[in-house]
């Protein structure tokens, strides 16, 4: 009598039409993350179960009590009252107790496949992770996974407990009428063909809704988080007009969704007044021909009338489901990326002697750069406990040098080694231990600023952390702060001044201590008393430790054991300042050009801190 989703999922020709691949999903779904809940499901099983047979006894109830009325049992009336009170107390209860208990599946698993999802994408490579803008990746941890929340609950409750209602009103039917109950059942499977004609629209506009999704929260946090380049270029209108371009697409797909769904219940409910006409029209024959009682009559009714509401639940259902399918098949595709930079077998930790790197003719480009490469033919040796300094226009591959000693990327060609270890050779975690990195931008995450300092070393002791501020020259003006090291700094570190910031980047690579330090020169001036705090904060540091540092200032040059200039993803020239000064190369002319800036107050400092 329902255009049961049950038996279609089987049958591309059903309500849900599912294709071959999302079968493959469903089934895939339901080993790794149904079948394994298997204890709770029986438990909401038994309820549901209890629920639907409560739910079938009820014509039988208001049967009885018509069929006594007609009869004038008056005595029986307490016995009918308390059964209806009692039916309705029990269905009351398990009603209850079957919402919490299958809600409980579904919490539990979106919360699981979000910790789950995380995890993956903290262990991804970190090519992975900058494929895509994280508020994409959001919306595959939220929007998405809320999908398929959505979808495991309509089916628990819909396709379990609402299924289950009607095959025991049905049942009861038939007891009651088999011939009216013929009717009815001749009536709904014509529903079918429509509504799973309008689950394939709801399939398409599914996945189409969940991509938009993506995008605007992409969009939602990357206008959120350019505050500063919002206000300072005036861009409030632009943001708003992009914004209000995605917000309006997703509301036009979420109603293209909605009037798809909606056209499914005023189908199911015409169908149902024509059953309830036939019926009517059939029972008043059959009553009249002393066939079938009054009692028989207003039971079916009630049976019929009862069982709309869950026969137009899994009419609704199948868009649920699209809907969920298309959500876990972008779960999947995130978690099914294996990173590519792992441990190889048999890895060992990275044995440090005095950390001499060295680059052997390495080869690199970028994912998706069409094969260009960012780095060619690359050799150079930073001798252990010495600095290196890379200059060269902007894109001439610096950055990308300094991404290759931690792995974030494997090279193509070519090698590299640390005191003789090839880095692909070694755990990856002894590599990473052994590197300290100091970006521009210095992220701070929304935490105390010691916290924020301990980064360095989870779990460093207090004394530990202070330390390390004193010798980033970050001490004091932490202490400035109205809670000192446990002031909150504010998502990102907004309320910190630029050289701050660096400065207790700088303490975060000091508490690591690490033997090799790769160091990505602010560009940004800093004040002159930021600035000079900060240089001779990493004079300090440095000494001793392998030292790899894009240059912006001079006075880094000037103080680095050798200069390396690059070009087009090559070295052009190496030397020290006053070699290649006297070679009158491109190194001169980077400085003629005045690429590289000069601050008097750090030029005298680090002139003094010279070798
Ligand atoms: N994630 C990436 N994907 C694709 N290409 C990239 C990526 N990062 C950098 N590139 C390209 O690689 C080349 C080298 O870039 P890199 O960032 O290493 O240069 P750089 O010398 O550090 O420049 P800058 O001083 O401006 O930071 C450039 O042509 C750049 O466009």
């Amino acid at each position: 009598m329902t255009p049961a989703p049950a038996a279609p999922l089987k049958t591309p020709a059903g309500p849900l039409a599912l294709s071959e691949r999302q079968r493959g999903v469903l089934k895939r779904f339901m080993r790794e993350w149904i079948y394994p809940r298997w204890r709770e499901l029986i438990v909401a099983m038994v309820l549901t179960w209890l629920l639907a047979a409560i739910t079938g006894a009820y014509p039988m109830i208001i049967k009885a009590s018509f069929d006594m009325l007609m009869k004038d049992q008056s005595g029986m009336l307490p016995y009918v009252l308390t059964a209806i009170v009692g039916a309705t107390l029990m269905r009351s209860l398990l009603l209850y107790a079957q919402t919490v208990e299958t809600n409980r599946i579904v919490m539990r698993l979106s919360t699981d496949m979000q910790r789950i999802g995380f995890a993956h994408l903290m262990t991804s490579d970190f090519a992975r992770m900058s494929r895509d803008t994280p508020g994409r990746l959001v919306s595959k941890l939220t929007n998405d996974i809320g999908f398929v929340q959505g979808a495991v609950q309509a089916a628990l409750n819909t396709a379990i407990r609402d299924a289950l209602s009607i095959v025991a009103l049905v049942a009861s039917m038939i007891y009651l009428d088999p011939v009216m109950s013929l009717i009815v059942l001749c009536v709904y499977p014509i529903a079918a063909l429509p509504v799973a004609t309008l689950s394939k629209k709801l399939r398409k506009v599914a996945k189409q809704t969940q991509d938009e999704l993506g995008g605007m929260t992409s969009l939602l946090t990357e206008k959120l988080s350019g505050a500063r380049l919002i206000k300072t270029f005036r861009l409030e209108d632009y943001a708003s007009e992009r914004l209000n371009k995605s917000f309006e697409y997703v509301y036009k797909l979420r109603m293209k969704a909605v009037i798809n769904r909606a056209r499914i219940d005023p189908l199911l409910e015409a169908l149902g007044g024509i059953a309830i006409a036939g019926v009517i029209a059939l029972a008043y024959w059959r009553i009249a021909s002393g066939i079938s009682t009054v009692g028989d009559f207003m039971g079916f009714v009630t049976a019929l009338l009862m069982a709309s509401q869950p026969i137009r639940a899994l009419g609704n259902l199948s868009g649920k489901i699209n809907e969920g399918l298309a959500a876990t098949e972008s779960f999947y595709e995130l978690v099914d990326e294996k990173p590519l930079i792992v441990d190889k077998p048999g890895a060992k930790p990275l044995a440090i002697a005095d950390a001499t790197i060295r680059f052997e003719h390495v080869d690199f480009a970028y994912e998706g750069s069409g094969g260009v490469h960012a780095i060619t033919n690359f050799t150079l040796t930073v001798p252990g406990g010495r600095t290196v300094a890379l200059v060269g226009r902007s894109g001439a591959g610096k950055s990308t040098v300094l991404n290759l000693v931690p792995r974030l990327f494997d090279v193509e060609r070519g090698s590299i080694s640390i005191d003789g270890q090839d880095i692909r050779d070694v755990t990856l975690a002894s590599l990473r231990d052994a590197i300290s990195i100091v970006a521009q931008d210095v992220t701070l995450f929304d935490d105390t600023i010691g916290a924020n300092i301990a980064l360095g070393r989870l779990g460093a002791p207090q004394p530990d952390i202070v330390a390390a501020a004193r010798a980033a020259a970050a001490h004091d003006f932490i202490l400035g702060q109205p809670n000192g090291y446990d002031t909150e700094i504010g998502d990102r570190g907004l309320r910190l001044s630029g050289g701050q910031r660096q400065r207790l980047a700088l303490a975060r690579a000091i508490l690591k201590d690490a033997p090799i330090l790769l160091l990505d020169e602010a560009t940004s001036a800093l004040d002159t008393e930021s600035e000079r705090l900060v240089q001779e904060a990493l004079a300090r540091f440095t000494k001793g430790r392998t030292t790899l540092v894009i240059a912006h200032r001079l006075s880094t040059v000037q103080n680095a054991d050798l200069i390396v200039v690059m070009d087009d993803g090559a070295i052009v020239e190496t030397g020290t300042h006053l070699q290649l000064l006297a070679a009158d190369g491109p190194y001169a002319r980077l400085v003629r050009s005045q690429a590289l800036a000069t601050s008097p107050v750090a030029e005298t400092t680090s002139s003094s801190l010279a070798p």
